[in-house]
Formats: structure tokens, C-alpha cells, sequence
């Protein structure tokens, strides 16, 4: 092709009404700088400085702060399309390989047939087959996963051409089952009987190998695969299991369609407990390195085992932006959000991320690309190795291959076996210059963000039709447990050496790194919103007044504030596609994950930093009991845990509120409203008036409600204790 004759892969386009938001940043800008200059002037009183009013302004200095970096992500957001038919014109015969990392690590929260949806779904794109490699790594070295993973690659071969033939979508099976079907031709709706009853047989086997913990005859004579068990002792300690199920470069691995299939490999990496494993970034690295020599894709695309492919033509969508002749040369690695299947109506946990998706990402895009969110992103093998981005440098997609050596697959396995072994990375850059990055909870975050520092750009892909749609927490601990983790690792690589701040300075974007502080800093957002949603209701109860009055003038930018962040965040909530009540829960699910997840991250990462505690991956939870499951669907709040710390303060401070509003309430009614100053108390009477609507939910699951959902009695009881007596001693001394 000429230079001339040039027509773009993708295109890009910036949000409308860029500079009508830009007005009113700036008007709510002055209005936190009249905020801040109220508490200056007016932090003493008769000469002496009111400690109580040090915390406040210290609260709104960060509040402020926080809130001017929130900007850099909304001020420039861009939406990308994608052009696939000019993409087929030219690249058709020339498209580069694809391997696909799904990751696995405990088939107790993350059962088989789950995983192999995963795979079965990905194993049927719309995409040449022989350019196509499925790994999965199973950092549990289930032989129940092993064993699903056999299944699935027998079942591939009637799915991927019922799929293919009908133009299906969503292509996991279980997710297609789910559909409406009543409206299919009777042709189609044939087909579909039979290859769910090959799947409901096979999901029969799976169940029943997993309950009598041995596998049908024929397996096991099948398989020669089996036979690595022989030496396992547990799942922290066994040798690395690598099994080529399909062999994509063989002739005959053909679907019953007679068409080739995707080559699909087991993988459990070597485990001892000697060795530190890294997690999900320790299992990436020995991925990229074991699939090097398999299939070695130039493209590898990372996905959560619980996050099925919705959408058969994302690696179409992604490899535009790879493969545009002017601008997909400096692109490391194309994001999709993380969207799930299982988000309710109004999503009590909070659980879409909707502004995050929705708005957040693409501002992030237009600043040089989104964070990698360690789930439905494609990236060039090479960056992730390592590779630095030279400026004018082209790349050349035909140069990765394997050399063909002529051995047979079980030389092969035993040959490159050694790349997923304990000792491998001694003395190697991985985990550090090469692969993902370790020492992380969040290695995504890390590893995409030392990416753009080497010069490379990301891509946000949020095409109208999902990309991939995985499971979202079902309960209010698992959601915390989740955010912990996160807001852990984001903090702690603020005070890393790769801090967006320090590190990305003159490597990246201004905008961008004011966008990965956000994130960066969730954590510490907990001491002002703790502060703020105790002080001021315990100086109710008490009668000091910390906010103007009233009548004053100087109301007026706080309210002016109070209802603009509220009426936008509203507005771009509904904006986003969520429901009013939805804002309404977001609202309450922003305070708890603020007081309990951001609080606790912060104290491990304090006690990380002088050397008293390890952060762990604590795996997020994807099946439920049913009961469970019933209340997750009516969207009733689930306490039912009592091993969870963060419950004791969420309830503490809800008492502590409710407390404090009552007995404010009683000392009004007492003195028949001659002592007490409305004038002066407005704000704080709204402010923990709010708090207590907003934790009425709470309430019920502490004092009503009787399913096992609600708040065990424990935790209760010790929360009215510790609420009560944090009420007299602050009464006393404040
Ligand atoms: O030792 C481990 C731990 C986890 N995983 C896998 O990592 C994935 C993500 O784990 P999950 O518990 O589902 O975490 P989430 O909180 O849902 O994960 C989000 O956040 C993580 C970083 O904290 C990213 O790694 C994930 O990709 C991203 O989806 C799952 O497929 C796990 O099987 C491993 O392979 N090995
Ligand atoms: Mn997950």
C-alpha cells in the first residue's frame, strides 16, 4: 500500500461538552478555595485555635486536593471505533497469532466448569484457528481442572462449529444456554439440543470426577496426562504439569466440521515451598514464557478465568489498533473494561464501576491510554518482555515463529517444562525489567503503568457490544476484601520507586499521572472521610458548631459545593446507564469501602513499609451459596460473616451517627428548642442526617431483620459498645 492511499484502521473521537464541564470545574474550584479560606480565617476563636476545626480543614484540603486530580480524567475523554471490514481487506491472510492466558488458581472458588466456559468461549473466536493458542494456568494443579480441560477439548470440537455455523454470541456455552431460545429456526434449534446434551453430559462427568475424586477409566486410559499426578503432593508443592491437549500445527486436530482447531495447553507451574510464587503475575511470566515456544503470538490477550468472551470479534477490534499503518505502532496493549454478568438492577456492591468504565477510562485514553486492570487486555509480547519503544520504529508483525525441531509433543512438554520451574527467574529480570511485575497486589497496575513509561501508548476498547463479562462480589465482604486488596497495591506503588509522581514525571502525560493518582491515593481518602463522618456528629450532639451559620454568607459555597458534587456525580451515574437508586447505593459502598477497605490498606501498607506484614492475593469469590445468592438478587445487604473486621467499624460508626442524631434529637425536644441553635447546626444536622438514611440498610440488619444474611449479634453488641463509650469520652473531651 502507498502512503496516500492511507485509510485508518480506527478512529477517534473526542466528548462533546468539554467546555461547558471545563466552567464548571473551574466554578467549583473557587468554591473549594473559598472553603479553604473560611477555615483559615476562622480557625480561632477569642485568640485561640479550636483543635477540632485542624481536622476539618485538614479534611477539606484533602478533599479539595483529591477532587482537582479527579479532573485530569474527565477533562479529555476520547471514544475509539474500529474499522474491521478494511482490516479483513488487508490482513486477512496475513493475520499474526493470538495466545490467550486464562489463569486458574484454586477450583474451590473457582470451579472447572466455570474455567472451561472461559476457555471454550475463547477458543471460539471469530479468528483463523491455527493462529490461535489457548493456555491455561492452573496455579492450584487441580486434576479436576486438568480433567475439565479434556473434556472441553472434545467438546470444542462440536462447539466451535455450532457456533461458527450460527453466528452465535455469547460464545461461553453456559452463557449462550442462558439466552432465550424459543425463537430459533427449527435447523438451528436441532443443533443446539444436541450440543447441549454434549455439554450437560460432560458437565455430569466433571461433577461426578469431582465427587468420587477419581476419573472414568477411559480418561485416565486416554490420557497419559493423568500420570503426572503420580508425584504431586499438594498444590504448594509439586512439579511443573505442561500438557498440550490440542496441538493446533497437527493436521489432524480437526472439529467435526472437518476445520482445524486452536492448539490448547495445561499449565501448573512448578511449586515449592521454599520458592515464592508471585501470584497471578509468578503464573503470566511462566505463561509467556512457556507459550514462546509453542505458539509465540506477537498478541497475547490475559484474561480472569471467570471472564467469558462476549463478543467473537474483539481480537478483530484489538488488532486494528495494532495493526494501523500510522498510528498502531506505539501501542503496547489495548484494554477492554471489566464488565460482569451477574450485576443487579441497582448493584448494591457498587459492583459495575460504571463511572469508572464509563468515564474515568476513556479520560485516561485520551492521556496516552487506561491502567491495565490485569483482565480482557491484549498486549504485544514484546512489550511485555521488556521492550522499549523507539521512536519511528516499526514493527514488523511476521517475525515471530517457532522453529519447527521436528520433535513430538511429549519432547517438547519435557523440553520447555524447565520454563515453568521454581528456579527459572534466579538470577533473570523477570518479575522485574521482563514479564509482569512482582511484589505488587495489584501487578497489573504496576506493570501497565511501567509500560507507558517506556514510551509506549495505551487503548481503551469499550466497543457498544461487551468484551467480556466475568462475575462481580455477590456480598458487602467479598466487595471490601476486593477493594482492600486493590487500594492496598495502588498506595503502595505510589510510595514505591515506580510512584506515578516521582517515576512517571517527564515519561508520561501530566494528565495521566494525575489520573493514576487517583487510584494511587484511594487508600488514603479514609482519614478525612473517617473524620468527617464522626467529628461532626459528636459535635452535634455536643453543640459546637463547625460550619457557618445559616445566615451567613459563607454558607453559600458550601452548599454550593455540597449540592454540585452530588447533582454531577448523579448526573454521570445516570449518565453511565445506572439507576437513580444505584447512585444512592454507590453512595453508601463509596463510605464503607472509604472507612473500612482504604483504612485497613492503609495500616498494612504502613506496616509493610516497616517490615511487619506481607500483602497477599486473597482470591476473589465467584460461586455462593444459594441462599446467598437469593439475597445478592433481591439486593438485600449480606452481613453475614463474623470473621471480617470490616463489619465492627462500618457498624461502629453507623451507631456512633444514629446515636448522636437521637440524642441530638432529645436534647431539642428537652429544652423545647430554646437552647439549641438551628442556625448554627444546619449543616451538621444534614451531614449525620444523611449518614443515617444512608445506613438504614445497616440498621435493619442489626436490630430487624432474621435471615442469615443479617448482622451477627457480635458484632452488633460490641459496635453499640464501642459507638457509646467513642461518644462519652469524645463528649467529654472535645
Ligand atoms: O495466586 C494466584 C492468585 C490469583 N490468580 C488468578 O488471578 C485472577 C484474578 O483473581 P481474582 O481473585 O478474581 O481477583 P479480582 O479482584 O477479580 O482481580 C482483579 O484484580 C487483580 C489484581 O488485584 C487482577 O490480577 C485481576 O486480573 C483483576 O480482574 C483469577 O483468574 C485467579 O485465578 C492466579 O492465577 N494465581
Ligand atoms: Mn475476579
Amino acid at each position: 500500500m502507498t502512503e496516500s492511499s492511507y485509510t485508518p484502521l480506527f478512529e477517534t473521537k473526542r466528548a462533546k461538552g468539554s467546555l461547558i464541564y471545563k466552567l464548571f470545574a473551574i466554578s467549583r474550584f473557587v468554591g473549594i478555595i473559598f472553603i479553604w479560606f473560611y477555615r483559615a480565617t476562622h480557625i480561632t476563636e477569642n485568640g485561640r485555635i479550636r483543635p477540632v476545626w485542624i481536622g476539618m480543614f485538614g479534611a477539606e484540603i484533602w478533599f479539595g486536593f483529591y477532587w482537582i486530580l479527579t479532573q485530569a480524567v474527565r477533562w479529555n475523554r476520547i471514544y475509539r471505533r474500529t474499522f474491521k471490514d478494511r482490516l479483513s481487506q488487508r490482513y486477512e491472510n496475513d493475520l499474526p497469532g493470538v495466545d490467550i492466558f486464562v489463569c486458574t488458581a484454586d477450583p474451590n472458588i473457582e470451579p472447572p466448569i466455570m474455567v472451561i466456559n472461559t476457555v471454550l468461549s475463547v477458543m471460539a473466536y471469530d479468528y483463523p484457528p491455527e493462529k490461535l493458542s489457548v493456555y491455561l494456568s492452573d496455579d492450584a494443579g487441580s486434576d479436576n481442572t486438568f480433567y475439565a480441560l479434556l473434556e472441553a477439548s472434545h467438546f470444542a470440537k462440536h462447539w466451535i462449529p455450532y457456533c461458527k455455523k450460527f453466528g452465535v454470541e455469547p460464545r461461553s456455552p453456559e452463557a449462550h444456554f442462558r439466552l432465550e431460545t424459543n425463537k430459533l429456526e427449527p435447523y438451528q434449534a436441532q443443533h443446539l439440543a444436541s450440543v447441549k446434551k454434549l455439554y450437560q453430559d460432560m458437565e455430569n462427568r466433571i461433577e461426578l470426577a469431582k465427587k468420587l475424586g477419581n476419573f472414568s477409566k477411559n480418561a485416565l486410559l486416554e490420557h497419559r496426562g493423568f500420570s503426572k499426578w503420580d508425584t504431586f503432593s499438594s498444590k504448594g508443592d509439586h512439579d511443573s504439569i505442561l500438557q498440550i491437549l490440542i496441538d493446533g500445527r497437527d493436521a489432524e486436530a480437526k472439529d467435526t466440521e472437518g476445520c482445524r482447531l486452536p492448539t490448547l495447553v495445561y499449565l501448573a507451574r512448578e511449586k515449592r515451598p521454599e520458592h515464592f510464587h508471585n501470584f497471578k503475575a509468578g503464573a503470566m511470566n511462566a505463561l509467556i514464557r512457556v507459550s514462546s515456544e509453542i505458539s509465540n503470538g506477537p498478541i497475547i490477550l490475559n484474561v480472569d478465568c471467570d471472564m467469558y468472551s462476549n463478543n467473537s470479534h474483539s481480537i478483530r477490534d484489538v488488532l486494528c489498533f495494532f495493526l494501523d499503518e500510522e498510528k498502531g505502532h506505539d501501542v503496547a496493549f489495548v484494554q477492554f473494561p471489566q464488565d460482569f454478568h451477574n450485576i443487579t438492577k441497582n448493584e448494591l456492591y457498587g459492583g459495575s464501576m460504571r463511572v469508572i468504565c464509563e468515564v474515568e477510562l476513556h479520560g485516561l485514553d485520551g492521556y496516552g491510554g487506561p491502567l491495565y486492570i490485569g483482565t480482557g487486555c491484549f498486549h504485544r509480547r514484546d512489550t511485555l518482555c521488556g521492550r522499549k519503544f523507539i521512536k519511528g520504529s516499526k514493527f514488523q508483525w511476521k517475525e515471530n515463529s517457532v522453529p519447527k525441531t521436528g520433535e513430538s509433543i511429549a519432547e517438547l512438554e519435557e523440553r520447555i517444562k524447565e520454563l515453568a520451574s521454581c528456579t527459572f527467574e534466579k538470577n533473570t529480570q523477570w518479575g522485574n525489567e521482563m514479564g509482569l511485575k512482582y511484589g505488587c497486589p495489584v501487578e497489573d497496575v504496576i506493570t501497565g503503568f511501567s509500560i507507558q513509561c517506556r514510551g509506549w501508548k495505551s487503548i481503551y476498547s469499550n466497543p457498544e457490544r461487551k468484551g467480556f463479562l466475568g462475575v462481580s462480589g455477590t456480598t458487602l465482604d467479598q466487595t471490601l476484601v476486593q477493594h482492600k486488596r486493590w487500594s492496598e497495591g495502588d498506595l503502595q506503588i505510589m510510595l514505591s520507586k515506580f510512584s506515578p509522581i516521582w517515576y512517571g514525571l517527564g515519561k508520561i502525560d501530566f494528565g495521566l499521572i494525575m489520573g493514576y493518582s487517583t487510584y494511587c491515593l484511594w487508600s488514603p481518602n479514609c482519614f478525612a472521610t473517617l473524620y468527617y463522618s464522626m467529628i461532626p456528629s459528636i459535635c452535634l450532639l455536643k453543640g459546637v458548631s463547625l460550619f457557618p451559620q445559616v445566615s451567613s454568607l459563607w454558607i453559600l459555597p458550601f452548599a454550593y459545593m455540597i449540592i454540585t458534587e452530588h447533582a454531577y456525580s448523579f448526573a454521570e451515574y445516570l449518565w453511565s446507564g445506572g439507576t437513580a437508586l444505584g447512585w444512592w447505593n454507590e453512595q453508601r459502598i463509596w463510605l464503607y469501602k472509604r472507612t473500612s477497605s482504604y483504612l485497613f490498606a492503609a495500616i498494612d501498607t504502613f506496616l509493610k513499609l516497616v517490615g511487619y506484614s506481607d500483602s497477599a492475593f486473597v482470591i476473589s469469590a465467584k460461586v455462593s451459596d444459594q441462599d446467598v445468592e437469593q439475597r445478592y438478587e433481591q439486593e438485600k445487604m449480606e452481613f453475614g460473616v463474623t470473621t471480617t473486621p470490616f463489619f465492627a467499624i462500618l457498624t461502629s460508626l453507623a451507631m456512633l451517627n444514629l446515636f448522636c442524631f437521637i440524642g441530638m434529637v432529645l436534647k431539642v425536644i428537652r429544652a423545647g428548642g430554646v437552647e439549641f441553635d438551628h442556625e448554627i447546626m444546619a449543616l451538621q444536622i444534614v451531614l449525620c442526617g444523611v449518614l443515617v438514611l444512608i445506613n438504614l440498610p445497616l440498621y435493619n440488619a442489626a436490630f430487624f431483620r432474621k435471615d442469615k444474611g443479617r448482622m451477627p449479634s457480635s458484632v452488633t453488641l460490641k459496635s453499640v459498645f464501642v459507638a457509646l463509650s467513642l461518644c462519652t469520652c469524645c463528649y467529654a473531651f472535645l
